[in-house]
């Protein structure tokens, strides 16, 4: 497989979420949730702790199954057809449930295999991708998954994600953790990919880093979308998306008497 084949028309619908919703016991985690992603764009999901984007992102990509709704990726319904479906994703979600007593290079092969890609192709692509997110080292020296830490378990998360080159990249805030020089290889790697016509939804906190990376956002709040759209459309007429985003799920601050032991 190559980018060619991956691509798709830049602007058509990769990934369709329509009315996705999920309760936990009494607790709506997500209400109603529509979004469409275009090909060749990336797009940022932004909302406050528990607002729902774990769960809307989970759902996406057939890990979590919803209560009601549709997601589709590349026209593929992600809950009729997971097989097919899934060939088209490439997903870092939010903590990892690889076998851990493999060092990253076994990891990436054992992938590569499961995912019917010949092996010659799952070495050389494995082999770069150690390289180029500086997991080489600890592989040399025989360090195992389990023993990585928080931000080299992203890596090679993210290396999973991206080792079949699927035309769809769902990563559940992958800067989170990493250091600044690897976050800059992501940078990198996460641009090369949407140049090549290949699609990311990312999910952050941080407001400068998706008005910096993402052209397209989507506000999401107590389980809603409170806005989505291009990142000029999202922003409307604050001057950056933090406006925005404390202007649509409301800023709050501390009260002079909380905490008055500290
Ligand atoms: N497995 C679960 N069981 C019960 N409640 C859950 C579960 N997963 C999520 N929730 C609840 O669903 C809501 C949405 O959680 P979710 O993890 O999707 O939010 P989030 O936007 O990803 O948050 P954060 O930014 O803190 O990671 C929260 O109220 C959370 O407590």
């Amino acid at each position: 497989m190559n980018a060619i084949e991956n691509s798709t028309d830049p602007g058509k619908p990769v990934l369709e979420l329509d009315g996705l919703s999920k309760m936990f016991k009494d607790n709506i985690a997500v209400d109603n949730v529509s979004l469409t992603i275009p090909a060749g764009s990336m797009t940022g999901l932004v909302g406050p702790n528990g607002a729902g984007k774990t769960t809307s992102l989970s759902m996406a990509v057939g890990m979590l199954r919803p209560d009601a709704g549709t997601a589709r990726v590349c026209g593929v319904d992600v809950w009729d057809n997971p097989t097919e479906a899934k060939k088209h994703l490439g997903v870092l979600p939010d903590g990892l449930a690889l076998p851990e007593r493999l060092t990253g290079s076994e990891l990436l092969t054992y992938w590569g295999l499961l995912r019917g890609m010949d092996r010659a192709t799952v070495d050389s692509r494995a082999k770069e991708l150690m390289r180029v997110l500086e997991l080489e080292e600890a592989d040399e020296s025989g360090t195992l998954v389990i023993e990585y830490s928080t931000g080299m378990r992203k890596k090679i998360g993210l290396a999973t994600a991206l080792l079949h080159r699927p035309p769809v990249l769902v990563l559940d805030e992958p800067y989170e953790a990493v250091d600044p020089v690897s976050a800059r290889v992501l940078t990198k790697i996460l641009r090369r990919f949407t140049a090549g016509g290949g699609s990311v939804v990312i999910s952050s906190h941080v407001m400068a880093l998706v008005e910096q990376l993402c052209d397209r956002v989507g506000i999401i709040s107590n389980g809603v979308v409170l806005a989505d759209g291009t990142l000029d459309e999202v922003r409307g007429e604050h001057d950056c998306l933090e406006d925005t985003f404390i202007s649509l799920v409301g800023g709050r601050d501390m009260d002079e008497e909380a905490l008055a032991w500290l």
